[in-house]
């Protein structure tokens, strides 16, 4: 498996929030993208998968280019509607604020994108689920609850199991912790370190220097809309060269 994802620009009007990123990952990567609050971290992720529409850039998997450039409002598009429904399947994220729907069940959040958006039989949908609940530490005790009855941890773990159940080749991360209390932290994190540590390939934004620097394969440091600083969380955390990096975890590693 090959994300390539290609010199990305994003502007909101005039305002250049994205000026040409790239990202690869490959099987098995796990990529903590770091950066302060307005470097446009959040921004490059959605970009992936096409929740925000880049100005320009290239996005493809496994080689196909799932990207073109329309010249009528000159953003970028997937190349059509089918491609994006497949692509949203092989790059699954997982949001700040979980995005459960809350009028349906744990079972029924979990079954909804494999059943409708992969053809996979009810039967079988519901088997994943429990498989999947299962791995993000969750019982069938919560099949039949609705999300507003669960703590946010559950909750962000629901929406972990929900992404898994489309086996992605990419699962994507967008702050999946900063909504939750300090005390539900942790087991969303662990969960999110046995995936790393089983070799599911992941992009994650992330405040939490302790998960970028224990559980990634390479970290990206943003600024300004910029990648400036890439490498092994050895040379990020250990050794940074750029001043702007050494500043952003003195203040992040000093809390
Ligand atoms: N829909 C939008 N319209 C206008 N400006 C936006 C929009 N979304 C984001 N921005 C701006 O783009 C910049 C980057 O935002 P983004 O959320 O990508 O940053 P971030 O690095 O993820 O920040 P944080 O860590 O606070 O989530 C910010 O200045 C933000 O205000």
């Amino acid at each position: 498996m090959n994300l390539a994802v290609k010199d990305i620009h994003k502007s909101y009007g005039n305002f250049e929030v994205l000026k040409g990123i790239s990202l690869e990952a490959n099987s098995g990567d796990v990529i903590s993208i770091i950066g302060a609050s307005g470097s446009g971290k959040s921004t490059f992720l959605r970009c992936i998968n096409f929740l925000e529409r880049p100005n320009s850039g290239q996005i493809s998997i496994n080689g196909d280019v799932l990207s073109t450039k329309l010249e009528r409002d000159g953003y970028l598009r997937p190349t059509n509607h089918r491609q994006l429904q497949a692509m949203r399947a092989k790059l699954a994220m997982v949001f700040q604020n979980f995005c459960l729907w809350s009028h349906m069940s744990v079972l029924s959040n979990v079954i909804e994108a494999p059943m409708s958006a992969l053809g996979v039989p009810r039967a079988e949908a519901c088997e994943r689920a429990k498989e999947n609940l299962a791995k993000v530490g969750l019982g069938f005790d919560v099949l039949e609850k609705y999300p507003a009855h669960l703590s946010g941890g559950q909750q962000q773990r629901v929406a972990i199991a929900r992404a898994l159940s489309v086996n992605p080749d990419v699962m994507l991360f967008d702050e999946p912790t900063s909504a939750l209390d300090p005390e539900l932290v942790g087991e969303v994190l662990r969960v999110m370190q046995t995936l790393a540590e089983e070799g599911r390939t992941m992009v994650v934004v992330t405040h939490e220097m302790g998960f970028a620097r224990h559980a990634s394969s390479r970290v990206m440091f943003l600024h300004q809309g910029l990648v400036e600083e890439e490498g092994s969380p050895e040379n990020i955390f250990n050794s940074p060269s750029s001043p702007r990096l050494q500043q952003f975890l003195a203040g992040r590693l000093k809390h």
